[in-house]
């Protein structure tokens, strides 16, 4: 089977995460590590959820795309999807809509882009603070021009992407079981 990719794209606490999560315990579909200069969050471990940098080990790094957002630098590298590549022909990679634009250029069809997002902005932040983020790490988020325009598919993804509407998990997940069988049959 060729080797593909799923590009989880959407607003800060719309799901991305999640997903990839569900995706990784019932398809055994392994995410790709990135790397971030962002500090750690509660639950967060080193070389799982990311591979936390500083400024002088990020630039060290080769990247096949790096990003600001909200003021941190995240990157991404070939060889971080070669390795999940070695252990499943089905990868996930959780990105921001500009990395997910260059997925897209780089892979074209080996890139299967899902934008996960909620019906209702004001869910969002309800989702960050349940999910224990600093009060004034949300607000700096919030208010970032990143996640402005994370709220909507850029125009050059629009009709590309299988939007996942998130306001239920229950509802979620059987679209995405829908999805990844619809597909592969598992
Ligand atoms: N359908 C849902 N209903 C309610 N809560 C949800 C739902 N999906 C995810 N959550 C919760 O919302 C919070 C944010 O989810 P998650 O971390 O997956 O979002 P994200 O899009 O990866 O966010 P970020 O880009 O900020 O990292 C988590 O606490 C998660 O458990
Ligand atoms: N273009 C890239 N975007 C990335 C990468 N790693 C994560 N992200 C996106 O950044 C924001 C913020 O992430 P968070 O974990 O601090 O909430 C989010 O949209 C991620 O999808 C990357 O390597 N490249």
């Amino acid at each position: 089977m060729a080797k593909r990719v799923i590009v989880l794209m959407g607003p800060a606490g719309a799901g991305k995460s999640s997903v990839a999560s569900y995706i990784k315990e019932r398809f055994g579909i392994p995410q790709v590590i990135t790397h971030t200069t962002r500090a750690m969050r509660q639950g967060e471990e080193d070389n799982v959820d990311y591979y936390f940098e500083d400024d002088q080990s990020f630039d060290q790094k080769h990247f096949l795309e790096e990003v600001n957002y909200g003021g941190h630098r995240y990157g991404s590298s070939m060889e971080g999807l070669e390795r999940a590549w070695s252990r499943n022909d089905l990868a996930s990679i959780v990105l921001d809509t500009k990395g997910g634009e260059t997925y897209q250029e780089i892979l074209h069809d080996q890139a299967w882009l899902w934008y996960v997002t909620v019906s209702k902005v004001e869910e969002l932040e309800k989702r960050l603070v349940a999910r224990g983020d600093a009060k004034q790490a949300i607000e700096k988020r919030l208010s970032s021009a990143e996640f402005k325009r994370d709220l909507s598919l850029p125009d050059s993804l629009k009709n590309k992407a299988v939007v996942i509407e998130n306001d239920d998990w229950t509802t979620t997940k059987r679209q995405i079981d829908g999805l990844i069988q619809g597909t592969f049959g598992n």
